[in-house]
């Protein structure tokens, strides 16, 4: 179907139309659809009937690490601010422990039924509620992630441009720009769309690319670190031979190893958010060369692993160049003018615009799936819906007044539930009471998971729901 696209085939167009078929493929399976089973060896091989996985286990690796990674990092530095930097470790290698482990329910759950997407293990544990359920609750986690990087893109990209032309804005012209900039950088997107550039296999390169970027950035807020001193007290505006020019009262240059104020609230949310690559977890998996559960596990881990690190790193050096006074979004931190931080603001931006492909194959996968269950593909529709999509992103960032406000609201109700409640439930649900029986370890752990999961999410909204009640919106930490 896709052949009249591609009039003249060159190597390139074959190559490209291959890789459309097995993904098509792959979007268009049905809950009919499974795994092959082994049946001599009595084990599940994770190969799907119609192609063979053909990506390797490190790139893999760095599609799951780009999946995680994304603006949640920027927020990670103000989640240290008011937790303090032990209760902060300590909830992070927490919530990268129950990340893996949620993963490992997933790929088991997937085993037993042989299913390859989020929303058809939600079929299979409840029927068509389950499905709309996953399908909707993934949907709101992407755009909530999709928004935050158009945010950034909003944030920074007049600052880029200033920087670039050398050029000095006032603020209303500055959001005037980042609006207008939003609007060609989804339609630009929405072309990508229309080529198919978001086809997981593929974006094994640009995935490196991404990571790249982000370790640059992690370098340079470690550099900052040492050449940047928090302001005296009470300084405002003051042109020291640092780069501060932020506000700054008693205490806030002081680093804290527990502290605990109204937006102590955002913390778990921010951190759900960050680590959030569930719905991303199994079409990876399918595409896996030499699939196995264990192997895909280790894709996992190391993934996981490797995010922690730096999510660690770059919240304990941003924190402690800006301490109390880090915003939520910590490129604001630093100064508009300085042409290394300016390189920072261009690698963030490609990272996070490569990452959005990532993110919008499974919002589109949702939407067909709920809509369009049993329908081929056709462009019209695939374009409608990025339209629809984009336009919908757009309004949402316009709109929202702070990145902190995405990453709580997605972080404290769709993150929870694609990391806790239902890889959980739906373990509980799949997996026969012959093979693990309800009172057995697996079991309990999954319920104590689920239930974990609730306890999250209740406290996160209610605190968070106080915090916009109440809180004056205070920008730092402490
Ligand atoms: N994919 C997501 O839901 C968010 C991603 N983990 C991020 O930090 O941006």
């Amino acid at each position: 179907m896709y052949h009249c696209y591609f009039a003249n085939k060159t190597k390139q167009n074959k190559i490209i139309l291959l890789i459309l078929h097995r993904f098509d493929a792959l979007e268009n399976m049905t809950e009919g659809d499974t795994f092959l089973l082994n049946k001599s060896s009595g084990k599940i091989e994770t190969q799907f009937t119609d192609f063979v996985g053909k990506t390797s286990f490190g790139m893999s690796v760095f599609n799951l690490s780009n999946a995680i990674l994304g603006s949640g990092i920027l927020g990670l530095a103000y989640a240290m601010a008011n937790t303090g930097i032990i209760l902060f470790v300590l909830l992070l290698t927490c919530m990268a422990i129950l990340s893996a482990y949620s993963i490992h329910l997933l790929l088991k759950s997937a085993g037993v039924v042989g299913i390859s997407a989020y929303e058809q293990l939600g079929n299979r544990a409840f029927g068509r509620p389950g499905k709309i359920l996953a399908a909707s609750i993934i949907t709101l986690n992407n755009i909530g992630a999709m928004s935050s990087y158009l945010f950034i893109v909003k944030i920074e990209l007049p600052h880029i441009i200033q920087g670039l032309l050398r050029l000095t804005f006032t603020v209303a012209r500055q959001n005037f720009m980042g609006e207008g900039i939003n609007a060609i950088g989804s339609s630009l997107y929405m072309h990508l769309l229309c080529i198919y550039a978001f086809i997981l296999g593929y974006l094994g390169y640009t995935s490196g690319f991404s990571l790249s970027c982000m370790v640059f950035f992690l370098i340079s807020v470690i550099y900052k670190k040492f050449v940047t001193e928090c302001p005296d007290e009470h300084s405002y505006n003051k042109t020291v031979p640092t780069e501060s020019i932020y506000n700054s009262t008693d205490g806030m240059c002081e680093a804290k190893l527990i502290t605990i104020n109204p937006q102590t609230a955002f913390t778990i949310p921010i951190m759900a958010f960050a680590f959030v690559c569930h719905p991303e977890v199994l079409p990876i998996y399918t595409e896996l060369k030499n699939p196995s559960k264990k192997r895909m596990q280790n894709v996992a881990n190391i993934s996981i692993l490797a995010m922690f690190v730096m999510y660690l790193v770059t919240a304990i050096f941003g924190y402690l160049t800006f301490y109390g006074n880090v915003k939520s979004e910590l490129l604001e931190m630093y100064s508009k003018k300085d042409t290394l931080m300016l390189c920072v603001r261009l690698a963030v931006l490609i990272a996070v615009t490569l990452t959005v492909p990532v993110v919008l194959f499974p919002i589109r996968r949702a939407v067909l799936q709920l809509l369009f269950p049993d329908k081929p593909f056709h462009w019209v529709r695939h374009i409608s819906i990025a339209v629809c999509l984009l336009f919908l992103v757009n309004l949402l960032v316009i709109f929202v007044p702070n990145i902190r406000d995405i990453f709580g609201f997605i972080g404290a109700t769709s993150a929870p539930s694609l990391i806790f409640i239902l890889p959980g439930i739906i373990y509980i649900c799949i997996v026969p009471e012959e093979q693990e029986p309800l009172k057995s370890r697996p079991k309990i752990q999954a319920i104590a998971f689920v239930t974990l999961g609730f306890i999250f999410m209740i406290m996160s909204i209610t605190f968070i729901i106080i915090e916009w009640v109440t809180g004056k919106k205070t920008s730092g930490g402490h």
